[in-house]
């Protein structure tokens, strides 16, 4: 019950395919009916070479011309069906690879739409598993022609109708021998399942831990972590290979045993079938016939037992598939959005806000603050004292516990997404750039001309950078922009947020990686393109938020003080502490 639920998950995959679909279903009673047809053929030509019953229309001709016309029928029903099976598992497999093709897109746009929160407690190569070797096992189910178990069983019923209305004793024997079979089948599927579902949990940890130390290789080189790494990666190696040596057992088994249980019955339809013709009962043809007939009918079972392993790693791979696409997006838009031609001024609005990554660990704890249109506000406290996550919480990254944030009046929970990220520009304080152009990597998804794309640059400072570049703004960036500075990333992701022209300017650190005379000029530029806009700016060296119009000083989550640089000085509290330690340069933030 549990496997059809499962099966049921790919229906609207399927549906789409429904034209290719209706036809293979459509070939199953005709590819059952050649391949029943062959053992009755055989039977046939024994029985007119014993000069047995045959059919009527055979009696009534010569033996020569009988057995002709018995091979040219032979013939045309292994061709028939080597043509029929030859279109099914074709169309079989084309749907296959567009179902699985589908799949993984739709994996990948609802692992990208889930929250940040999910993302926090999910191994990125957990997921990549799941993308990857979950869907390829799948895909593995329809490629390889497991699915022709579904026409093997099609095939059962017609061969047992057959049997039955040609010898019920000899047909019923057979058929009750299958119950067994079946259930021991059955039980060892089952064991089999669990024990491939931690096979796949496993390699989801190998990948987990081959990702993150490639992504760290930088500290793994530097730290001389190599042995030490590749001890532990040994240890969850082995734990994998155990795993799947636990599905060894089971995979072996079945095959071995159905292969053996199959040879019986043959045995077993020869003695009590050779009991029947030597008491007269039934002829030698229709022993043949059913000798054939019993090997068919094993086949379903057989495949299933061939296929046994690629079945059950596609079952379990739907099942992981499917934890996956049910897992619910944390932050959903709006069933209905406010009008979204409300005045973009650049409002921003927190009410009573508080939030917590996990439940007992609350960061933020009621935040007010309203920023005006177009003021300048800096967000400065000590380290952990939850800058960055204000900065998430506007942009909808985590959604707040309670209270509310507006932006320009409007709760942003009430904002389509896209419009909302549309009206901030936020400037990280990890830049991150993708594999590409500098120049895709500048416009994003906006639409932006070459001109103006070059008009920006040379505004924002950039052409003594983009000059240094071998190819300029056509420079291929490696993975994460790892060919650029860590200064030059962040010129870049000045730039692109700069593109989009936003209403709020939001900047985590942004001039951190900058040398004095690129900040100096990139100051100069970021003070243009701060006019007339909302300005959030986090800032560990204070002496970047000085001409900020209002400073608020976080700590452990609260708000403890605010004002201008001047008026906080001369309050004499954290603030003035902190710029006062800088200054003397001890400064530990
Ligand atoms: N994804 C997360 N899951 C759980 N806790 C987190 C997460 N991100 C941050 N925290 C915790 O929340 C607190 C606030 O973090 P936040 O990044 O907002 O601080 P910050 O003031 O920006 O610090 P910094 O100045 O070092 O950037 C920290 O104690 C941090 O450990």
């Amino acid at each position: 019950m549990k496997d059809l639920r499962r099966l049921q998950r790919l229906l609207p995959y399927l549906a789409r395919d429904r034209r290719r679909l209706f036809l293979a279903i459509s070939l199953l009673l005709p590819v059952a009916a050649a391949s029943a047809v062959q053992p009755l053929l055989v039977g046939q030509a024994i029985s007119v070479l014993r000069g047995e019953q045959a059919w009527w229309w055979l009696q009534a001709m010569p033996m020569a011309s009988a057995l002709r016309w018995l091979i040219g029928l032979l013939l045309i029903a292994v061709l028939v069906r080597l043509a029929l099976q030859g279109s099914q598992s074709l169309l079989v497999q084309t749907i296959g690879q567009r179902l699985t093709s589908q799949l993984r897109v739709d994996l990948f746009s609802h692992t990208l739409n889930l929250s940040l929160r999910f993302h926090d407690r999910t191994p990125v190569g957990k997921l990549i598993t799941r993308l990857t070797n979950d869907v390829d096992a799948l895909a593995e189910v329809f490629g390889s022609g497991a699915i022709g178990v579904i026409a093997d069983v099609v095939t059962f019923v017609v061969i047992a109708s057959l049997m039955l209305s040609i010898n019920r004793p000899l047909g019923l024997m057979l058929l009750f021998l299958q119950i067994p079979i079946t259930w021991l089948v059955i039980s060892l599927q089952q064991r089999y399942r669990k024990a491939n579902y931690r096979v796949r949990e496993e390699l989801g940890q190998l990948n987990s831990d081959l990702q993150e130390n490639l992504q760290g290789l930088e500290v793994v080189q530097m730290f001389r972590r190599e042995t030490l790494n590749s001890e532990r990666f040994a240890i969850t190696n082995g734990k994998y290979r155990k795993a799947v040596d636990g599905t060894i057992f089971y995979d072996s088994a079945i095959s071995a045993l159905l292969e053996w249980i199959s040879l019986a019955a043959v045995a077993l339809v020869l003695a009590v079938g050779g009991h029947l013709v030597t008491s007269g009962s039934v002829g030698l043809g229709v022993l043949t016939t059913f000798i054939l007939f019993s090997q068919r009918l094993f086949d379903p079972l057989r495949q299933l037992a061939e296929r046994f392993t690629q079945i059950q790693a596609g079952l379990t791979a739907i099942e992981r598939i499917g934890e996956l696409l049910d897992t619910p997006l944390e932050i959903k838009e709006a069933k209905s959005f406010i009008s979204s031609d409300q005045p973009k001024s650049g409002e921003v609005i927190f009410e009573d806000v508080c939030f917590a990554y996990r439940d007992d660990e609350p960061i933020l704890e009621n935040i007010n603050i309203h920023i005006k249109p177009g003021e300048h506000i800096a967000l400065v406290g000590p380290t952990g004292s939850g800058k960055t996550t204000v900065i998430r919480l506007l942009c909808r990254l985590y959604e707040q516990q309670q209270g509310r944030i507006l932006l320009d009046g409007v709760d942003i929970r009430e904002l389509p997404i896209p419009d909302l990220r549309q009206r901030l520009g936020v400037v990280l304080q990890d830049t991150f750039l993708f594999s590409g152009s500098v120049a895709n990597n500048l416009t994003l998804n906006s639409e932006c001309s070459r001109h103006e794309l070059e008009q920006l640059c040379k505004d924002l400072g950039l052409a003594p950078m983009l000059e240094k570049l071998p190819n300029g703004l056509d420079t291929s960036l490696r993975e994460r922009g790892g060919n650029l500075s860590s200064g030059e990333r962040q010129l870049l992701a000045i730039a692109r947020v700069a593109l989009r022209n936003p209403s709020v300017l939001v900047m985590d650190e942004a001039t951190a990686f900058l040398d004095p005379s690129t900040e100096a000029t990139l100051q100069n530029d970021l003070s243009k393109l701060l006019t007339n806009r909302t300005a959030i700016v986090i800032a560990h060296r204070l002496a970047t938020v000085e001409a900020s119009d209002r400073i608020l000083v976080l700590k452990r989550g609260r708000v403890v003080e605010e004002g201008s640089h001047i008026d906080l000085r001369a309050q004499g509290g954290l603030y003035a502490q902190l710029a006062d330690l800088q200054e003397r340069g001890l400064a530990t933030l």
